[in-house]
């Protein structure tokens, strides 16, 4: 079954446009010039019930104005889409009932309140039956370990505590379809796995559909079996996650922090790893999975000098999206 369909959807915002300067401030104000900024061109889209799908892109893709479109909030410019079988800008209230929306920088939960009475707010707003209600957030009480801190105020819950509380607060109403707009921004590695196993399993339980937006290519890779990245408001790949893993993200950042006593260390040629720069007592290389181990670069280098710390990351999306381009024999930019 299709949860969502999107046919040719395009926004084009209008802006004004400004000379520089005082005097252009002032001609624009008094002689405004429009002009037209096209943000989202001709998404066609298709995802099926009980799917997760990552939604990528640099910065200014059109992630954001594709979700707004997609939940209702911004009327498209042209083109067409279907949320469970609703347009959303022309049924937004009643497709509300049935989707769910996390945005990693915004919060749905009332700042001075603690979590438990935006979760009675929400459960009057989606008018739900007073027991299902109990039974429904005792679970995900349960499931997300909120106990603790379900009656303290938000603005005093840290970062990883609010933020397992938004996507808890965004099961409640059962919906659906979920859209995850960076869920796991700015979080430690710890709670980001947890938040990522929570929603794994209620995709699994539940058949919940979800459509994601993240910079981190771990959300994708453990979330994800589909990826579709966009990049200037286009579809630019539409491909199984596992053959991204395969062709793109097999390669990571290795970061050694060299002690002290190794500073001016020279990193001798590691099959499958490039060099990509040295900053101080910190050497970055790119390493090629395909080809190497993360553990046969690290043998080759421990024994011969000493290191404060080692970081492993995934390459940034703009590398990634350069990476595709390049597959492609085109240009990122
Ligand atoms: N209300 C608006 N008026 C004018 N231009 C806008 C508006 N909203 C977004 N844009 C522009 O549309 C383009 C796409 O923006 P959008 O926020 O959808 O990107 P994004 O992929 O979500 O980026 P990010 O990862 O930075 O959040 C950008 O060039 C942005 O400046």
């Amino acid at each position: 079954m299709i949860a969502l369909q999107t046919r040719n959807l395009s926004k084009t915002f209008k802006v004004k446009r400004k000379g520089a300067g005082l005097s252009g401030s002032f001609r624009s104000l008094l002689k405004p010039e429009w002009e037209e900024k096209p943000a989202v061109h001709g998404i066609d889209l298709t995802v099926n019930t009980g799917e997760m799908v990552a939604f990528l892109g640099p910065n200014g893709a059109g992630k954001s104005t594709t979700i707004k479109m997609l939940t209702g909030i911004l009327h498209p410019s042209s083109g067409e889409a279907q949320v469970l079988g609703l347009t959303p800008w022309l049924e937004r209230t009643r497709l509300a009932y049935s989707i769910g929306a996390v945005f990693g920088q915004k919060s749905q939960l009332w700042y001075h309140l603690p979590p438990v009475d935006t979760f009675d707010l929400i459960s009057r707003i989606y008018e739900l039956n007073r027991s299902d209600y109990a039974a429904r957030s005792k679970d995900l009480i349960d499931r997300f370990e909120l106990g603790p801190y379900l009656h303290t105020p938000v603005r005093k819950l840290s970062l990883g505590e609010r933020m397992r509380c938004e996507i808890a607060a965004s099961f409640l109403h059962r919906p659906q379809m979920l859209f995850l707009d960076e869920p796991t921004i700015g979080l430690d590695v710890i709670v980001k796995q947890r938040i990522r196993e929570l929603i794994r399993e209620l995709n699994r339980d539940e058949g919940t559909t979800v459509f994601l937006t993240s910079h981190d290519a771990g959300d994708v890779e453990e979330l994800c079996s589909r990826a579709v990245v966009i990049h200037h408001g286009g579809i630019l790949l539409d491909a199984p996650v596992q053959r991204l893993k395969r062709e793109i993200l097999s390669r990571k950042t290795l970061t050694l922090t060299l002690s002290e006593s190794n500073a001016g260390y020279s990193l001798p040629p590691i099959a499958g790893t490039e060099l990509i720069e040295t900053e101080g007592r910190k050497l970055r290389l790119g390493v090629d999975l395909k080809s190497t181990g993360i553990e046969a670069v690290l043998s080759a280098v421990i024994g011969q000098i000493r290191l404060d710390d080692v970081t492993i990351e995934d390459p940034p999306m703009e590398e990634i999206i350069k990476h595709i381009y390049g597959l492609r024999g085109g240009n990122a930019t």
